[in-house]
């Protein structure tokens, strides 16, 4: 990468850190042509981490290939092949370097799994990232880009962190200059939404006269400019998959609910969801709400988090 590639050395450990997203203001338009709906997001990434660690596979012996093991969330249940993004990731950045990939990744996860955080999409911006290092390859934060945008929609954005907004499918960014911080209480569930579920959902309620695109992006990136507070942040936050997502797990209606009773600001699915996320006034009040919420139940897990976080390659 440009100005960033680091020699490895032998039997070097390359480590990146790479956040989960968050979509503040999420609209969902029209499917195109090529089964991409048109989106008009602001994303912005927040302090759950992936860590992706990558080393030569042949320095202790093994033959060069690509090797993925991973702790923490989804452990066990995800794949470790070609089916992992990471993997996927890893592959393209050797093609476009035309090497031979010589890789063995771990991935250390705190982002959950189909949570609509990002997480596969984070794996493979931290794969990039820590590959080009490793094998020192020489490219350009467009190449770079392109590459991601090749992996998944969320994937550019993965690689820079911090607030953009996104159009497109969501591969075409525009940073926003975002003047604070934002603290959120992350409450996962124990279900899973798969995307394209969910974007069929929105489809299917559209049909139905339910739902519509939410194209104007401009209050909430003026909010994020001028520093807004919660309070104000709280009635600008959008999310046009959110009745998709309730549509598919009614449960997360009872969530969100039990949150805002809580005290939470605002209740906001995460893109596709099912996590939930509830804005807090500052640290403090997001602390108590963490933990009134878990005493509540209902969540499979809660997590406190900030945001804006600077990306991998920020
Ligand atoms: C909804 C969002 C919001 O940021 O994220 P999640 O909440 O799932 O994390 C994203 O659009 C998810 O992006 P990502 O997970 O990268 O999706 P991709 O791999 O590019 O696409 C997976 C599938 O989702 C659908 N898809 C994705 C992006 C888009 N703009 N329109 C779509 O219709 C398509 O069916 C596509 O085949
Ligand atoms: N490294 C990875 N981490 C998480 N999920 C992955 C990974 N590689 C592939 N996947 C697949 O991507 C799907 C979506 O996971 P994830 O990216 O965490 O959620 P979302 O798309 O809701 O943000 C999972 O169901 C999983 O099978």
């Amino acid at each position: 990468m440009t100005g960033q590639t680091a020699p490895a050395q032998p039997g070097a450990q390359i480590s990146v850190e790479v956040p989960a997203k968050i979509n503040p203001h999420l609209g969902v338009g029209d499917a195109r042509a090529d089964g991409f709906h048109a989106l008009s997001t602001v994303y912005q990434a927040i302090s759950l981490h992936d860590t992706v660690t990558a080393e030569r596979r042949s320095e202790d012996g093994g033959e060069p290939g690509i090797e993925i093991t991973i702790s923490g969330e989804g452990a066990g249940t995800l794949p470790t092949d070609e089916a992992n993004l990471a993997h996927k990731a890893a592959k393209l950045i050797a093609l476009y370097a035309g090497i031979e990939p010589d890789v063995k990744l771990h991935l250390n996860k705190r982002i959950p799994v189909a949570g609509g955080l990002a997480g596969g999409s984070a794996d493979a911006a931290g794969t990039l990232i820590a590959c080009a290092r490793l094998w020192e390859v020489e490219i350009g934060d467009a190449e770079l880009h392109r590459l991601a945008a090749g992996l998944g929609s969320d994937v550019p954005f993965c690689l820079k962190g911090g607030t953009a907004i996104g159009r497109g499918r969501g591969e075409e960014l525009t940073p926003v200059k975002a003047k604070g911080t934002w603290h959120w209480v992350v409450a996962t569930t124990d279900t899973q939404i798969s995307t394209p579920d969910c974007y069929k959902e929105v489809d299917r309620l559209r049909e139905d006269g339910i739902g519509r695109y939410s194209s104007d992006v401009d209050p909430i990136v003026k909010a994020f400019e001028r520093g807004a507070t919660a309070d104000d942040m709280a009635r600008l936050l959008i999310n046009d998959m959110e009745a998709a997502a309730v549509s598919l797990r009614p449960q997360l209606a009872s969530l969100m609910h039990g949150g805002l009773e809580e005290g939470a600001l605002a209740a906001h699915v995460s893109g596709s969801g099912p996590t939930v996320l509830f804005l807090a006034t500052d640290v403090k009040h997001a602390v108590a709400l963490a933990r009134r919420i878990r005493m509540r139940g209902g969540a499979k897990s809660v997590h406190l988090a900030h945001g804006p976080v600077d990306g991998p390659a920020a």
